[in-house]
């Protein structure tokens, strides 16, 4: 039985996305709730990059309703989405490189800060009081993830695991309803997935909400609380981890001749 007595922060319906001949996304729909981890599997090609794209405004889907913590938002473009609390990690880590992971995390946080470009301009006193402020946040942050050591160090020259939990602070930063995970583990020696696995039980555990593609399937199975499958750009399966394993659809998908 699904756990219904949490607050439902994303709830998405009927999304389609077609790319010319091709049927990318058929009618995938999830009702993700307050403090879940939620995952989204599925072979090669079926789909899992596309609809993360589409939740965050970077494709514009062909149908579909969206609803982010009760309200409508329309994911039409990335800042929008942004702002309306969607924060995503991407499966090729996007920093910037030459700042340092400190202001890497700050620009995160200026989504959400008052001041402006006069304020910026002037560097009024509101602004200094609130760039300090910012920083301090920052600096929270990477201590959260781990990292706060390395906050004077520029992006680049951090570890490949590094850099992928500065990718998830800066993600934090923004105070999102819920953070996308876009293949965390992609590229990671085992220790590091066991770090990344419990700074995400820790991220739930502060009752934040997860979204997260992963082809590391024993990983999510230990790490998700729900699972929706995507095949061919359709939903085979939603449900515990467990009771995803044992449907016969998504064995077939992975092992059997629909394997791809
Ligand atoms: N911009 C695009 N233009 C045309 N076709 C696309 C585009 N993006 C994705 N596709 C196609 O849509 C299908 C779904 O791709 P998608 O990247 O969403 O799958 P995926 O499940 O994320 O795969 P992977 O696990 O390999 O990352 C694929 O057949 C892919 O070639």
């Amino acid at each position: 039985m699904a756990d219904t007595s949490k607050e439902v922060v994303l709830k998405v319906a009927g999304i389609s996305k077609r790319f010319g001949g091709l049927q990318a996304l058929s009618d995938v729909g999830m009702t993700i709730r307050r403090g879940q981890v939620y995952g989204l599997i599925g072979p090669n090609g079926a789909g899992k990059t596309t609809f993360f794209n589409v939740i965050t405004g970077l494709y514009t889907p062909d149908t579909g309703s969206f609803e982010l913590a009760g309200q409508p938002y329309a994911p039409h473009a990335v800042h929008l989405v942004a702002k309306a609390g969607i924060a995503r990690t991407f499966q090729n880590i996007r920093l910037f490189a030459d700042m340092t992971a400190l202001e890497n995390v700050m620009v995160g946080r200026h989504i959400r800060t008052h001041s402006g470009l006069l304020g910026a301009i002037f560097r009024t006193k509101g602004f200094k009081a609130e760039e300090a402020a910012i920083a301090k946040r920052a600096q929270e942050l990477l201590d959260y993830v781990g990292i706060g050591k390395y906050a004077d160090f520029k992006a680049r020259t951090l570890s490949y695991g590094d850099q992928r939990r500065l990718e998830i602070a800066r993600a934090l930063a923004t105070d999102p309803q819920l953070i996308a995970l876009d293949e965390p583990a992609a590229g990671m020696n085992a220790t590091e997935k066991v770090m990344l696995r419990e700074l995400i039980d820790r991220i739930r555990n502060d009752n934040r909400t997860i979204l997260i593609i992963e082809h590391d399937v024993k990983l999510m199975m230990g790490l998700c609380d729900r699972v929706t499958v995507l095949d061919y750009g359709k939903q085979i399966a939603e449900g515990t981890p467990a009771e995803v394993q044992k449907n016969e659809k998504v064995i077939e998908a992975y092992l059997g001749t629909g394997g791809h």
